[in-house]
């Protein structure tokens, strides 16, 4: 599989370094010789391990280490020219290296306009939607690359699950690349032929100057709630950061969903136009708003959601959600009004939402009701809420009994494991406690601590499984459910492998689903022969 450092056009454009020095005010340390005039660069990287052959090594001071701590490994892998910091060319020189240092005051913000420069702007030719928020990052790029391809022959979708160039993908690092990956990629769109891109946009990328260099046609804004304040110090300065997307050297227009007080205080504040949209239904703040869900309900196919969107001129649009639960009305609502934003017809964008139910690991529908099989969901909800929030959803849509497979992880917050518990035992009718990504412990360990939470909610342990392999939990779950019940397999969502013990085996909820369900098809038809 290819790298995503490997992601970047295959002609790339030569540059002279000069002219990179001269355009960004690069200046050659004092004590150092002039640059060569005939050095020329291709690529850009900050990480030594990304290297490719003529990059320019960006050196940043790091929040741990400064990156030109690893200037000796980015030459070696081909970099011809280190641009860093004072301190950094200090560190280069100290280290004896001969190759050309050019000295910025802040090498952070540099490295995005600088490859987007290297790789001749690219997000100008395409067009770019980004979407960031708390949660309904992945689910609303996914509906709202729905949307694009349903205009453009080509796109391109960049966050936590993958970055998909066309019909290539390969499993992204992190939610939002750094600046000059980006910056690759956008250009390998554009190469290939793409017409648009929609990405996640994380609160980490925005302080980081991930999106530095790029000037989105349209951004959009889910929602604000506690998460990530060990970086962000409080939930002001989570803001701060998120708010960051929205500014004119970042996108030229907003969409902002104005459920919660961090949307409304966004759509007040921001310096670019933004439209509004509400997605409770009676909310009073519908009434203020450009866009409001007026009406929903549980769609025709019995999983996703019907909705009703109004429009600032009053026009009522009928729309659907594919996926199940509110909060995936709130997903395409937005999803609906940052493509139309972005130039898709809106009764296509109402059309292409309502199809898009391949979203990977996100309430997935991999096996449909039906031919005696139950529902079969995937989801990505690893915390107390978003379970709630999974159960919740799959509760209204589940004739029969709800089944639910969950693990907790390793190695990671230790007490949230009798919590799960506690509201599997609540909200589903039939568990079956499993591993998850058990890492370091003793996944024997971290069942017994779920099941304490779920035994304090159901002393009686009545429909309580537990299964010492994840694949055979979801085998015990489908033996155990009829078609008028849904099976939902919660915590790992996209995840291509399960870590136990220091190693990555390849393992996916999906495929072992759709395994499962082919080994009973074919069980029953011999059975029948
Ligand atoms: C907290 C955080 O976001 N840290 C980011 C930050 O790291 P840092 O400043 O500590 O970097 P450092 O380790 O001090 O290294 C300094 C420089 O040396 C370079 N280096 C380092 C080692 C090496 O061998 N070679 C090398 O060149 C690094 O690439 C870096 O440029 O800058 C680095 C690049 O300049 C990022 O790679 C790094 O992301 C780390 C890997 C990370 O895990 N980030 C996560 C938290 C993140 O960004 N998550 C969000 C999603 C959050 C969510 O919503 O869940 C995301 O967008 O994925
Ligand atoms: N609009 C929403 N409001 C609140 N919760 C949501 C919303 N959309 C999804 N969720 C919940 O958040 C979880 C993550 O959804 P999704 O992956 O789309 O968000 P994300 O912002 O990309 O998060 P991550 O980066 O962790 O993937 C889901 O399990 C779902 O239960």
């Amino acid at each position: 599989m290819t790298s995503p450092a490997r992601m970047r056009p295959q002609h790339p454009a030569t540059h002279r370094v000069v002219d990179l020095a001269e355009t960004f005010a690069l200046v050659v340390p004092p004590d150092a010789t002039p640059l060569d005039e005939a050095l020329t660069a291709t690529g850009v990287t900050v990480s030594s391990a990304d290297v490719a052959d003529g990059d320019v090594f960006v050196a940043v001071p790091g929040l741990k280490v400064h990156g030109a701590t690893y200037a000796a490994q980015a030459v070696a892998a081909g970099a011809v020219v280190v641009v860093t910091d004072a301190a950094g060319a200090v560190l280069v020189r100290g280290a004896g290296l001969s190759v050309p240092v050019l000295v910025s005051p802040d090498p952070r913000e540099l490295a995005g306009p600088l490859a987007a420069h290297v790789h001749g702007h690219p997000g100008r030719d395409l067009v770019t939607v980004g979407v960031t928020g708390t949660n309904g990052k992945t689910t609303t790029t996914y509906f709202v690359d729905a949307a694009l391809r349903a205009a453009h022959a080509t796109t391109a979708v960049l966050g936590t699950v993958e970055l998909k160039v066309g019909d290539e993908a390969v499993e992204s690092p992190r939610t939002t690349v750094e600046a000059p990956a980006l910056q690759g990629i956008l250009a390998l769109a554009r190469e290939r032929g793409a017409g648009a891109v929609a990405m996640e946009v994380s609160s980490h990328a925005l302080a980081l100057g991930r999106v530095r260099g790029l000037t989105f046609d349209v951004v959009g804004f889910t929602n604000l709630q506690r998460d990530h304040l060990d970086f962000h110090g409080d939930m002001d300065g989570y803001f701060r950061d998120k708010a960051r997307l929205f500014a004119p050297e970042q996108a030229r227009r907003g969409v902002v969903v104005v459920d919660d007080e961090w949307g409304r205080r966004l759509a007040a504040t921001s310096p670019i136009p933004v439209e509004t949209v509400a997605t409770h239904v009676g909310d009073p703040v519908g009434d203020d708003a450009d866009w409001a869900v007026v009406a929903a309900d549980i769609g025709l196919d019995g999983v996703g959601s019907t909705f009703t969107l109004r429009g600032p001129d009053g026009a009522r649009h009928e729309a659907a959600s594919p996926l199940p639960g509110l909060v995936n009305v709130s997903n395409a609502a937005l999803a609906i009004v940052l493509a139309r934003a972005a130039g898709v017809e809106l009764a296509t964008a109402i059309d292409a939402v309502a199809h898009a139910h391949e979203i990977p690991g996100r309430m997935e529908r991999v096996v449909e009701r039906g031919d005696g099989f139950p529902l079969g969901l995937v989801d990505y909800a690893h915390t107390p809420d978003a379970l709630v929030l999974a159960l919740e959803a799959v509760r209204p849509i589940t004739p029969g009994r709800l089944v639910l497979v969950f693990g907790s992880d390793g190695d990671r917050d230790q007490g949230k494991r009798p919590i799960m518990g506690q509201i599997a035992a609540r909200l589903a009718d039939v568990l079956v406690v499993t591993d998850e990504n058990p890492r370091s412990e003793d996944p024997a360990a971290i069942r017994a601590a779920i099941l304490e939470g779920v035994r304090a909610e159901r002393p009686s342990g009545t429909d309580v499984h537990e299964a010492t392999s994840r694949a055979q939990a979801i085998r015990d779950a489908l033996a155990l459910a009829t078609d008028q019940d849904t099976v939902i397999i919660t915590g790992k969502g996209h995840e291509p492998t399960q870590e136990i013990a220091g190693v990555f085996h390849r393992y996916n909820d999906r495929d072992v689903l759709l395994a499962v369900r082919a080994e009973s098809t074919r069980a029953r038809a011999e059975s029948h022969a």
